[in-house]
């Protein structure tokens, strides 16, 4: 359907209009003048014309007519004047000419009479009748025989007795109304896109969003508002926004035209953030823009955000109070954390396997400004040389042979902005604490393969079971690389320092595990609270859960007994004696400060990690195999059952 309506004054102008669109059907070509023609472009708006062209007074009765439609008009060019001049001429001596002041003055008449030494009077008239009669007349008065002008200016010089000419639009004069309907028309559409776009974003956006004139009057008020402050968008679209949300806070804007971000206020019940700013054009206020966002929204997106990053293992689990413990010591550690949580600085956890290094790691990155940053952990000790290298620093496409398409990021590049733990650190090789120290002092990361260097922003933390000072003694740690990371120093107390603590955790880790298996928790006996104290638990907290975890899946009748006690602690052993023993016992400690080792049964490391390395075995055996329910049954990660197998 054409989209443009030619509204021809006079016959003469709508043959023109119609050579000039030959072969094209976007414009309606239609002869009419006046109220007339202000009738037909009423309908021609309901009937979804975009753009009306007309001339002369008719164009002036359509723009004062109220229509929502643009409207171009047919002006009138210099060799139409030339042409109505000549053609006057022949019917007069002396010529004269009644028109707008756009005709009469801005085409230079009076060069072109220069030119063709000839006189041309004029005068300047209104778009009305009365003036244009004034105007004939005063033609008439100065001896004017032909007067040139427009229908309505001729009309009257007939009614006023005089010859005259219609100044008529050219076919250059049409054509370029026609050309710059179809311009107006294609910014219209583009507009009308735009806008569209505009209103989809304002309906859809789950933020409130309203704004102001320069006095404080709403002019754009969209739904996630109504929803918010409970008024309709027509009730509250002119009023002042004072009248409709007292409290907005939009009336200071107007004045000092200072952006407020961020800030907490309530509309309606509803807690929302809100953020002001003000529009400026030139320097100048013309009004201010505000959005809300509900808390509560906020929250519940963080949430979904956090869980995103959980199941990528990109998000700390656990915080402090998930740090279980009163003992003297663990509150000092936990106090200290706290205080580390608020600073930046890298941090080095010390601590026995299974006391907790990593879940202080976890609490402190959920306390501190980066909380809502990707939280990183990588297990040095986990992973051989070249493969670590990779997985810590990644690699480019190509770097080595299979190496993923496409290159891969490293731990570093993952947190960025966030916190990356590095746990057992004591077990990196000599050339890959050369390249950690050299990331730590640049702050910039490049991959394998790779020569482009890129900028990170991480918090470093730390952690390994090993006496790092003594590694350094020993040349086994790089020293440069021991202070890097031992900036901020925590030390977990081991839990047979924790006398306090056993018990307590003891019964919170066999609540766990009995709720989940919807068992009523029994009570230690007496002599099985002696067991559990007077054990060294060389495994610290991971061999309670897992021991409590053992009994939760056993059956007892009102009382945990001794012998339950030890039964489960020996299959933590490896269960490498069928006969029963005591529990190990405990080296005296009266002062609770000193946080070495208890020696063990066999003596050292080695056998420790043998027997933990049958018991692996033997769940292994009874479970087919299979490394991951291994893992769970036992309680520790996949990755650290491997490592415990190749130790
Ligand atoms: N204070 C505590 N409160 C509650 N649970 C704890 C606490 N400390 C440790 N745990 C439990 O012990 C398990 C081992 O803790 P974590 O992994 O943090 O120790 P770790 O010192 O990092 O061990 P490793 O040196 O073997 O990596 C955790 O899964 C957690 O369930």
């Amino acid at each position: 359907m054409p989209e443009i309506l030619f509204l021809a004054p006079y016959s003469d102008i709508a043959q023109v209009a119609q050579k000039v669109c030959q072969g094209s059907n976007d414009v309606t070509i239609s002869v009419s003048r006046m109220d007339a023609a202000v009738e037909l472009a009423r309908k021609a708006e309901k009937m979804g014309y975009h753009v009306l062209i007309t001339r002369g007074v008719t164009f002036w009765k359509l723009h004062n007519a109220g229509l929502d439609l643009p409207l171009v008009e047919v002006s009138i060019g210099g060799y139409d004047i030339v042409r109505a001049f000549f053609e006057a001429k022949k019917m007069g001596r002396r010529v004269g000419i009644v028109d707008v002041e756009e005709v009469v003055n801005n085409l230079d008449l009076d060069a072109f009479t220069e030119t063709v030494e000839d006189e041309l009077v004029k005068y300047i008239c209104h778009n009305d009748l009365e003036d244009i009669s004034k105007g004939v007349q005063y033609l008439r008065e100065q001896g004017v025989e032909v007067v040139m002008g427009k229908v309505a200016m001729a009309n009257e010089a007939g009614r006023q007795g005089m010859k005259s000419v219609v100044i008529s639009s050219g076919m250059d004069s049409v054509r370029r109304a026609i050309e710059e309907a179809r311009r107006v028309n294609f910014v219209r559409k583009q507009e009308a896109k735009k806008a569209e776009q505009f209103k989809a974003i304002l309906e859809f956006s789950y933020d409130g969003i309203i704004a102001l004139d320069r006095e404080g009057k709403i002019t754009v008020f969209n739904k996630a508002s109504e929803t918010i402050s409970g008024w309709k968008a027509e009730d509250a679209i002119g009023k002042f926004i004072t009248h409709i949300i007292p409290n907005a806070g939009c009336q200071r804007l107007l004045s000092s035209g200072q952006a407020e971000i961020a800030e907490f206020m309530e509309i309606g019940g509803t807690k929302v953030l809100a953020n002001r700013v003000p529009i400026l054009v030139d320097h100048k206020i013309e009004g201010v823009v505000t959005t809300f966002q509900q808390i509560e929204r906020l929250q519940k997106l963080e949430g979904k955000v956090r869980r995103k990053l959980a199941d990528r293992g990109l998000a700390a689990k656990y915080h402090f109070r998930d740090i279980l413990g009163h003992s003297v010591a663990l509150v000092n550690a936990k106090n200290l954390a706290k205080e580390y949580a608020g600073v930046d600085s890298t941090v080095l956890i010390q601590g026995a396997t299974g006391s907790g290094k990593e879940m202080f790691a976890h609490a402190i990155h959920n306390a501190s400004k980066r909380k809502n940053e990707p939280f990183v952990a990588i297990n040095c000790a986990a992973l051989p040389e070249s493969l670590l290298e990779s997985e810590l620093f990644g690699y480019v496409e190509g770097a080595f042979t299979g190496a993923r398409k496409g290159g891969k990021a490293g731990v570093f590049e993952m947190a960025h902005q966030g916190t990356l733990f590095l746990d057992e650190v004591g077990e990196m090789s000599p050339m890959l604490q050369a390249r950690l120290l050299r990331v730590i002092e640049q702050g910039e990361v490049m991959r394998l393969g790779d020569s482009s260097i890129i900028p990170v922003d991480i918090r470093l933390i730390a952690a390994t079971h090993r006496e790092l000072r003594k590694m350094v003694e020993s040349n086994a740690f790089r020293e440069d690389l021991y202070f890097r990371l031992n900036v901020l120093s925590l030390k977990i107390p081991p839990l047979r320092v924790r006398d306090k603590d056993i018990l307590l955790i003891a019964y919170r880790f066999l609540n766990e595990f009995c709720s989940r298996r919807g068992k009523i928790m029994g009570k230690f006996s007496p002599a099985a609270e002696k067991c559990l104290l007077d054990y060294a638990w060389p495994g610290n907290l991971r061999e309670l859960r897992n021991a409590m975890e053992r009994l939760a899946m056993r059956p007892w009748v009102d009382e945990i007994t001794s012998q339950e006690i030890s039964n489960v602690l020996f299959m933590d052993e490896g269960a490498i004696s069928a006969e029963k023993r005591p529990a190990t016992p405990k080296p005296q400690n009266p002062d609770n400060k000193t946080f070495s080792f208890a020696p063990l049964p066999a003596s050292g490391d080695k056998v420790m990690n043998q027997l933990e390395k049958q018991v692996i075995l033997q769940i292994l055996e009874e479970v087919g195999g299979n490394k991951t329910e291994a893992a769970r049954r036992l309680g520790i990660s996949r990755t650290t059952l491997w490592r415990k197998l190749q130790g």
